[in-house]
């Protein structure tokens, strides 16, 4: 059994990969189905794959569906180093508005699983970075919504590149956390 990393935001969970090299390369175990189950304590049926290329400077964030349509996500890094942030939306939790940032690259494989309640993103630290994704619920464009990633209130300490930062219109547009709150467009 593959014991995972923990934080201080609840059910953010990242998982090491078990890699198996011979003269012909390497074998990784990178998930199993019982691994997040036991580490949950419940089980969690993905249902969509995503596969996303972007290339160096790309900020994809920050997201999340919102309720009833939130959706947790099961990701790893295939190629390339992304700098991965997550922010706790959930107003009971006691890590409300609080974030966590991770370096996640392929070179080190590892599978990164985010709980539904939370706005995700993140910077292409690489020339080229291609991450995969499961999520636990379709793609809802009317319930797509999001966060702005540079929200002073955040504090994130997205890392400085010789590139700027390729964002989306949509993402260039995001409200506030308090702005969010106010719209009730959090979660419970
Ligand atoms: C998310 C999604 C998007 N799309 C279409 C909609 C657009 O035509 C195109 C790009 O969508 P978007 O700009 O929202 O893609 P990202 O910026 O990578 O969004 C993702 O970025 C952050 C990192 C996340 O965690 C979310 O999973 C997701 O919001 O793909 C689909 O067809 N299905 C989907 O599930």
């Amino acid at each position: 059994m593959t014991t995972p990393q923990t934080f201080n935001i609840a059910d953010i969970l990242l998982f090491d990969a078990i890699k198996h090299s011979d003269e012909r390369g390497d074998f990784c175990e990178t998930f199993r189905q019982a691994w997040l189950t036991e580490a949950l304590g419940q089980k969690v049926n993905f249902c969509q794959h995503n596969l996303v290329s972007s290339k160096q400077g790309a900020l994809r964030g920050m997201h999340f569906q919102r309720a009833p349509y939130g959706q947790a996500k099961l990701l790893q890094v295939l190629e390339g180093e992304i700098f991965d942030v997550m922010v706790d939306l959930r107003r009971s939790s006691q890590t409300f508005g609080q974030h966590l940032a991770l370096r996640l690259t392929a070179d080190q494989p590892q599978t990164l699983y985010i709980p539904a309640g939370l706005a995700h993103g993140y910077l292409v630290l690489s020339e080229v970075a291609k991450v995969f994704y499961q999520v636990d619920g379709y793609y809802q464009p009317e319930a797509d919504a999001g966060l702005a990633y540079d929200d002073p209130s955040l504090a994130i300490n997205w890392p400085k590149l010789a590139c700027p930062y390729l964002l989306s219109a949509k993402d260039q547009q995001h409200p506030t956390l308090s702005e969010l709150d106010a719209m009730g467009g959090l979660f419970d």
